[in-house]
């Protein structure tokens, strides 16, 4: 049998992540596939437009995309798809693991995507997509939520009635799990140490941030709640607030729950704090050339993040390592220092110069002698998704 090809498909809330993974190879040439997208990267990032990253977002925007794009990926591919994997942002309490996306299985994400308004249906038009044009191709269902099915659950429960719980779902879901996951495993392969017999903190900040306690390779604790707002200062989310905040608007101000919503989701964390921008690269930036704005926003983002990570570590016997990921976490030298100069009683110390060299790909151990390990690690959600697709063509 020939080595097969799996298409992943990250449909987000404003982007389309895709990509093709050979099951012999790390990476798939995807030159055909990049050079007719004018993309020389290996994984493509389908940005949409600026003016689309509403909440009334452009089903059809999402759809048109695909329709160009997976043709292109099949002719990438050589004619020959074997499975597809998509991600999921929200499995609730049905999904512990990937699974073969069936009838049952899309009813299932469709009832949640209550709980994750910007990220299932999304996800939902990738699905439909992939169907649309591949009906006889397998395709898996890849849950950010899986991986937190391990949290005990004095961390997933909130301390509000029960019936909530019981009867309406409300408890803490935890997201980014294949990060999560993928980053803690290839962790322990970098320091020699069992996956089994393993302790990390990790802090996986893009557009969406969130950490998380994995103690032998589950998780135990996150800082994602029900749906994705919950914790940490992200691009355009709030992260944690009060929650009077919403009636405090809502009496004082007239704001209706959609006003507010909108608000938390899309016009906050470091786009509301600076004034400016989303981007953690353009706050770098105005933030040396003394933007009050983009001072605070980073400040506020690196001292929230410091303090969840030292609350995580709560649920964890000991420590192997914090790990930095995703696209700020892996390129921002600025960002993780500044964050442990904020847990001193940890006596975190960085290797400036190593931590200098970890950006575009570049991972590895940034502490200084004598400190507490600290490393740097690309996560891969789309590998990890392609191996759980793989993992279930074979059962
Ligand atoms: N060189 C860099 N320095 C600082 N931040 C960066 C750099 N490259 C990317 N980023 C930031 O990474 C974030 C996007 O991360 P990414 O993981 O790609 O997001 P997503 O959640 O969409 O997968 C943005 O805030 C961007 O500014
Ligand atoms: C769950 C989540 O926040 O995902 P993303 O970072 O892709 O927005
Ligand atoms: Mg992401």
């Amino acid at each position: 049998m020939s080595a097969r090809n799996i298409l992943v498909i990250n449909c987000g809330s404003s982007s389309i992540k895709f990509a093709l993974v050979n099951e012999a190879q790390a990476t798939f040439p995807l030159q055909g596939l990049a050079e007719r997208l004018g993309s020389p990267e290996a994984v493509l990032h389908w940005q949409l437009g600026d003016e689309k990253q509403s909440l009334e977002i452009p089903g059809a925007a999402h759809l048109a995309a695909l329709e160009q794009l997976l043709p292109l990926a099949q002719e990438a591919a050589g004619g020959k798809i074997d499975g597809i994997g998509h991600r999921v942002v929200h499995g609730g309490e049905h999904f512990t693991g990937s699974c073969l996306i069936t009838d049952e299985v899309l009813a299932a994400i469709r009832a949640n995507a209550q709980l994750a308004p910007l990220h299932n249906p999304a996800n939902l038009i990738g699905i439909d997509a992939a169907f649309a044009l591949f009906a006889e191709l397998p395709q898996v269902a890849v849950f950010d939520t899986a991986f937190h099915q391990t949290m005990p659950e004095h961390a997933y429960r909130y301390a509000v009635p029960e019936f909530l719980y019981k009867e309406h779902n409300v408890r803490r879901y935890g997201f980014h799990g294949t990060s999560h996951h993928f980053v803690s495993k290839r962790a322990a392969e970098m320091t020699n140490l069992p996956v089994e017999d393993s302790c990390w903190l990790t802090a996986h900040l893009g557009n969406g941030c969130s950490t998380c306690a994995v103690v032998n390779g589950e998780s135990r604790d996150t800082s994602m709640g029900m749906t994705p707002l919950e914790g940490l200062v992200m691009g355009t989310r709030s992260g944690d607030v009060d929650p009077n905040l919403h009636s405090y608007l809502h009496r004082t101000l007239g704001w209706s729950l959609e006003q507010i919503d909108r608000m938390l989701n899309h016009d906050s964390g470091l786009k509301g704090l600076s004034g400016l921008s989303n981007d953690m690269r353009t706050l770098y930036e105005a933030r040396i050339s003394g933007h009050p704005g983009a001072m605070l926003a980073f400040e506020v983002f690196c001292y929230r993040l410091a303090k969840s990570l030292a609350g995580m570590a709560c649920a964890l016997p000991k420590l192997d390592g914090l790990i930095f990921t995703g696209g700020i976490g892996e390129n921002s030298s600025a960002v993780r220092s500044r964050t442990l100069e904020h847990l001193k009683l940890f006596n975190f110390k960085l290797d400036e110069q190593a931590n200098a060299r970890c950006t575009r790909g570049v991972g590895g151990e940034i502490q200084a002698a004598g400190s507490p390990r600290v490393l740097v690690v690309p996560t891969n959600e789309e590998r990890q998704i392609a191996l759980d697709t793989l993992a279930l063509l074979d059962v």
